[in-house]
């Protein structure tokens, strides 16, 4: 048996905004399984972002349930869901969000000194290949080491999901892949789950499964039989 790590079960999401209704998720139904690496695909407006909200805990789903293993996170009021946000999830955005004040050393302490059971910082930043860069500023580091630096951030407390949106949308081909193989570092070392959305259909290659969407549901889902590295992608 799979471990499983969320069950989606007839997830619906609407935005009411006045007169408009916008049905972002109809009926998903979903399980994510410990220690994957799922890449979600398809064009903008399709649901991914909304489902990743849900998941992390940021948004509330309109119907239909969600759990984090036996968790019903759509039972779950805000003080809760910051609870399991904070112990569970790690997130990674498009752009890093780092305190330009703070070296790198600093930016991942900020989270680690709020966490139950973290990592050191030099540890995650290690996890990422960026020991050597610790002291630095984020001006004084590349865009692909600025998303490494937010990664080692997103991991040091831990966390058993990972959820990257858009994590090499900013970044050239070659800095780009250095950041998904530090994602794939990861999920083989820690074992976290790694959720990846992403327009660069390249990336699908280095998943499990791929999760296709489409007008706010899952129209098909691939299991790749062997994944590839980070290395052999080429975009
Ligand atoms: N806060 C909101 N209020 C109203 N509508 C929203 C809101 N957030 C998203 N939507 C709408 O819900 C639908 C799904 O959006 P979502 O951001 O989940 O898509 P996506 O697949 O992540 O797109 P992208 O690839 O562009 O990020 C879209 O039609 C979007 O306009």
């Amino acid at each position: 048996m799979s471990d499983t790590v969320f069950t989606a079960k007839a997830l619906t999401k609407t935005y009411v905004s006045g007169e408009t209704q916008v049905l972002a998720l109809r009926t998903v139904d979903l399980e994510i399984f410990a220690g994957e690496v799922v890449v979600l695909l398809g064009p903008s407006g399709s649901g991914k972002s909304t489902l990743f909200n849900i998941m992390g805990g940021l948004d509330h789903a309109t119907s239909g349930q969600l759990f984090f293993r036996d968790l019903e996170l759509t039972n779950l009021d805000d003080r809760s869901l910051t609870a399991y946000r904070r112990q569970h999830v790690g997130f990674v955005f498009q752009f890093y969000n780092l305190i330009p004040s703070l070296t790198a050393y600093e930016n991942v302490a900020l989270v680690t000194e709020i966490s139950d059971h973290p990592m050191r910082p030099d540890e995650a930043l290690a996890l990422v290949g960026l020991e050597a860069r610790m002291h630095h500023f984020p001006a004084q580091l590349s865009g692909g080491e600025q998303q490494r630096v937010a990664i080692a951030r997103a991991i040091a407390k831990r966390p058993e999901v990972l959820l990257c949106d858009e994590p090499t949308g900013a970044l050239d081909s070659k800095t780009g892949i250095r950041v998904i193989e530090a994602l794939l570092g990861i999920n083989a070392q820690l074992g976290t789950t790694v959720l990846i959305i992403t327009h660069n259909a390249s990336i699908q290659d280095v998943a499990d499964r791929v999760l296709f969407f489409a007008d706010g549901q899952i129209s098909r889902i691939h299991k790749n039989e062997a994944r590839r590295t980070a290395a052999e992608l080429v975009w």
